[in-house]
């Protein structure tokens, strides 16, 4: 896992190789877009979506299940995105996503997904496989980018962010080694509590479900300004058992800025644990990018500090082979 995370510059750079090939095979009239994929995957197609909101001018849902939206006919994009091509839930939603003639695109490494796309003439994406899903994010979240691009509903100002991520990451690695380090040491032995603006969540659920399979911890996260509406109340009975990290950016709306503002001494009276992640970049891909990679590294460190194995997911393979035996 160490390797992949300090290959990510690499990754990043190979997957824009790959996407750059990406054409489709006729022209579509596009009235919306649905991305399909589970854990490691989804989230590629969730970050993709929450980073071009302001971008495209037509709907971009993402899901993570079997059933499909009753919007899905022959107008909508559908992206489906699984590394090992075979994972049951995008199957099956696929499937129902040709029932309903959707324009199809496959991104995967081998499988059964791979396997349709062929068989249905569908356009896909081969990325490199024989890797744990999670530690591939890079290829899918790129590949939607170029998949976007491709349909004509984002332009190719991405490419730029993504270089300019590729050099952060590659100038200031050993600083943000040393950051992660300090800041796995700060959560160790707390319950970590992730908050985001709107248009960073996908990168505080990859940040929770990274301490979910790498750390093997609990974790949840939250929305500002949302969580200012619920959570908020329930900080009454916080305790210092929680540490909270709050990725920043200097790309938010000010209000939402200063929410945070108001909410941080709330949570101080309960846990002095607060760690503020400020994202670098000159756009938000950008900062996603480079926040991703940061905190991969902290999940790792922290796998590290929790003595446990950040590759192993043995619980899921069993739930898998159990759900295998189901009719
Ligand atoms: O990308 P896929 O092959 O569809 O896999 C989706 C998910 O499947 C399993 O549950 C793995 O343990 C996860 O780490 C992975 O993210």
């Amino acid at each position: 896992m160490q390797n992949i995370i300090a290959d990510f510059p690499n990754q990043l750079k190979n997957a824009m190789e790959i996407g750059k090939h990406f054409k489709r095979n006729e022209t579509h009239q596009i009235n919306n877009i649905l991305a399909c994929g589970l854990g490691g995957s989804g989230i590629g197609a969730k970050i993709a979506k929450l980073l071009n909101l302001n971008k495209l001018s037509v709907p971009f849902e993402s899901i993570n299940d079997y059933s499909i939206p009753a919007f899905v006919n022959e107008n909508t994009l559908v992206i489906a995105t699984s590394y090992s091509g075979n994972t049951e839930e995008t199957l099956e939603a696929i499937e129902k996503c040709k029932s309903k003639n959707a324009k199809i695109v496959i991104i995967a490494s081998a499988g059964k997904l791979l396997e349709l796309a062929k068989e249905n003439n569908w356009p896909y994406i081969i990325v490199p496989g024989g890797e744990q899903p999670r530690a591939m994010l890079g290829y899918s979240l790129i590949q939607h980018f170029y998949v976007l691009k491709a349909f004509g509903l984002i332009d190719n100002q991405f490419e730029n962010s993504i270089l300019e991520a590729i050099e952060i990451i590659e100038k200031e690695e050993s600083a943000i080694k040393d950051n992660a380090r300090v800041v796995a040491g700060q959560m160790y032995e707390h319950t970590p509590v992730i908050y985001s603006n709107p248009s960073l969540e996908g990168i505080a659920i990859r940040f929770r479900q990274q301490i979910n399979e790498n750390s093997k911890m609990l974790c949840w996260h939250a929305v500002i300004p949302e969580m200012n509406h619920n959570e908020l109340v329930g900080w009454a009975g916080g305790n210092d058992k929680i540490v909270v990290i709050k990725l920043k950016t200097d790309l938010e709306y000010y209000r939402t800025s200063k929410r945070w503002d108001f909410c941080k001494p709330v949570i101080e009276s309960k846990t002095k644990q607060i760690i503020e992640i400020n994202a670098k970049g000159k756009s938000l891909l950008t900062q996603a990018l480079y926040l991703i990679h940061l905190t991969d590294w902290i999940s790792l460190y922290l796998a590290d500090l929790n003595e446990v194995d950040p590759i192993e997911v043995n619980v899921i393979s069993s739930l898998k082979s159990k759900l295998s035996e189901l009719k």
